[in-house]
């Protein structure tokens, strides 16, 4: 508690000083100085580094400077007195490809490159970091604010060592500095370097820091913080992800938005990167992945991309994430809400940060997975229409063009339906889908509403052939918003809009041939859907999961911590 008792004392004297003074000049700077330096102890006493507000890219905003202004001039005085007088230069090699330093400064620039040094974690939560991608573009940088003496929280330490572990791994030179290279910096390199030497104890990690850096040295609170972590064995790189990607999805924008997704991961998940290519898919992929059991596999892509990456992880433990940069996204949806597909980059990795871990349904259909629904009729006529080129140039529109026309044929089937062992049934319809989830924009599967992804239930629905097929949509559109379903499973329907629930659906299809299933086409006489309850873990939105009471949740990120 030495340091808000020194800021205190400090605000003090000149809270004194500004009472004492006539001169309103005077009085206002005081009173400034007093302004500056309680913030400081404010943000010691509630171990608030954020207080800084220091950016992603480490800059501080200017109205904090000027805030602040007073405790920074008198932190670089003393810094800078403290570096003409460092007995050790500004940057070490301590193992191979870690290094520690002191504040870097645009003299520094060169000995970065020079040692081919492509990371840089700042560890400060005071000051403004250089700007990396005016010197140098292709350094990773990331800043975990830590205020001066203080010590890191455990996320933080988890950040620090996911990150670095992934630039070693990727062969990538990593500096760790703070202020003077003395604390804050030797605290996250000795706790890397007991993540990764089995043998090694605190005393070990230390000795060999100041076995070349000599001025290192932690604190009493760091030094037992890093012995508590290292006894409770949280040393330790987890978190481990592997990012599926699929480079041809939606707009192509994996590699536009690549370096920002792995920078804001990388933070917390030890990254594995692959790409699916025309031979090798997401399935084949996430099989891969499954051998070195991660803790999330994450697909990023479209829908196609989405299904073959989690037909892998059925039935297993690892957690399914979702980077949207399809077409249509529609399970990433149903899971993260209608608005996730427009959601900022940052926040889509946040939520595979800090996100819930939910068990969610599946089926199969004809013994393929099934996230979300199979149709035949409207549904697969949509999908036929809305091809490449045109998902290409229209993205999402491309469906509404396919659905519009093929309302305008409004072509009618007759289909043979059994339910779970119920004697079967013909219906008469343009439309038939069985879902086992769909997002709300999915007007043709909400004969009951939205369907739950977690009721171990199939939801049928289709439409009346004798009703005019717009007035149909309209009245599926409400019984998506509301709840004005209670009559769509009677006999009779609701409204034109038919509605039945099961376990197990056999749809004898040889009228039309065709049907799809998740977007993609195919072609068969019969499907036959069998619902897989709570066979897939997924992430989801923490705040998504806060209202819906009736599902049992986990806090990955108190999971991951634990
Ligand atoms: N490297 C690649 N080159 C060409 N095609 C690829 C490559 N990787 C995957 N694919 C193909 O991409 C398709 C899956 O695309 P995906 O569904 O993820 O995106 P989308 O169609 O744009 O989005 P949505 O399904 O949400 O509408 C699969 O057919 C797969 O074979």
């Amino acid at each position: 508690m030495f340091k808000p008792n020194y800021y205190l004392l400090i605000t003090a004297v000149f809270a004194l000083l500004c009472i004492l003074t006539n001169n309103v000049y005077f009085k206002l700077v005081w009173a400034w100085f007093a302004l500056s330096f309680f913030c400081v102890s404010l943000a010691y006493l509630l171990n608030k580094p954020t207080i800084f507000r220091k950016r992603s890219d480490g800059t501080v905003p200017i109205y904090i400077r000027w805030i602040f202004l007073p405790f920074l001039w008198s932190t670089q005085l003393y810094n800078s007195w403290a570096r003409s007088n460092d007995p050790v230069p500004a940057l070490q090699k301590i193992d191979e490809g870690l290094y520690l330093a002191r504040r870097l400064f645009p003299s520094d620039v060169h000995d970065i490159k020079h040692e081919n040094i492509g990371a840089v974690l700042d560890v400060t939560a005071e000051f403004s970091s250089l700007n990396w991608v005016t010197y140098q573009d292709d350094i990773d940088y990331l800043n975990i604010p830590i205020l001066d003496h203080s010590v890191p929280s455990d996320l933080q330490i988890q950040r620090a060592l996911n990150w670095v572990h992934t630039h070693r791994k990727n062969d990538r030179s990593v500096v760790i500095h703070c202020a003077l290279g003395r604390g804050r910096s030797v605290f996250m390199l000795a706790a890397y370097l007991l993540s990764q030497n089995a043998d090694m104890s605190p005393d070990a990690a230390m000795q060999k820091i100041r076995g070349i850096r000599q001025t290192a040295r932690l604190n009493k609170r760091q030094f037992k913080r890093l012995k508590r972590s290292y006894n409770q064995k949280l040393l330790k790189v987890h978190n481990t992800a592997w990012l599926i990607a699929n480079p041809v999805a939606g707009r192509r924008e994996w590699e536009e938005k690549k370096s920002d997704i792995l920078r804001y991961l990388s933070a917390y998940y030890d990254l594995t990167v692959k790409t699916t290519t025309p031979e090798v898919n997401g399935t084949d992929l996430a099989k891969e992945a499954i051998l070195s059991s991660p803790d999330l596999v994450i697909a990023c892509g479209g829908d196609g991309t989405v299904t073959e990456v989690a037909s892998a992880l059925i039935g297993t433990q690892t957690k399914l994430g979702i980077i949207p940069l399809g077409t249509a996204n529609a399970f990433n949806q149903v899971l993260c809400g209608t608005l996730s597909k427009v959601a900022p980059l940052e926040t889509v990795c946040l939520n595979l940060i800090e996100g819930c871990d939910l068990r969610v349904d599946t089926a199969t259909c004809n013994g393929e997975l099934m996230l979300l629904l199979a149709g035949v009729g409207f549904e697969q006529q949509m999908i036929e229409k809305a091809d490449r080129t045109k998902k290409n140039t229209s993205g999402q529109f491309a469906y509404l063009q396919g659905l519009w026309e093929a309302i305008g044929q409004n072509e009618i089937h007759d289909f043979s339906v059994t339910l779970n062992d119920d004697d079967p049934f013909v219906i008469h319809t343009p439309s038939l889908t069985i879902a086992n989830a769909a997002p709300v924009t999915t007007l043709l599967a909400q004969g009951k509403g939205l369907p739950n992804i977690m009721d171990g239930e199939l939801d049928l629905t289709w439409l009346d052939p004798k009703r005019t097929q717009i007035l149909n949509l309209a009245e599926l559109a409400l019984l998506g918003l509301g709840d004005r379903h209670e009559n769509s499973a009677a006999q009779e329907g609701n409204n034109g809009v038919f509605h039945r629930s099961a376990g197990r659906v056999k749809v004898d299809i040889s009228s039309v041939g065709r049907y799809v299933i998740d977007g993609e086409e195919r072609e068969a006489d019969s499907i036959e859907i069998v619902v897989n309850p709570q066979s897939l873990s997924v992430v989801v939105p923490e705040d998504l999961m806060r209202h819906t009471n009736d599902l049992h949740t986990v806090s990955s990120s108190e999971e991951r911590n634990t």
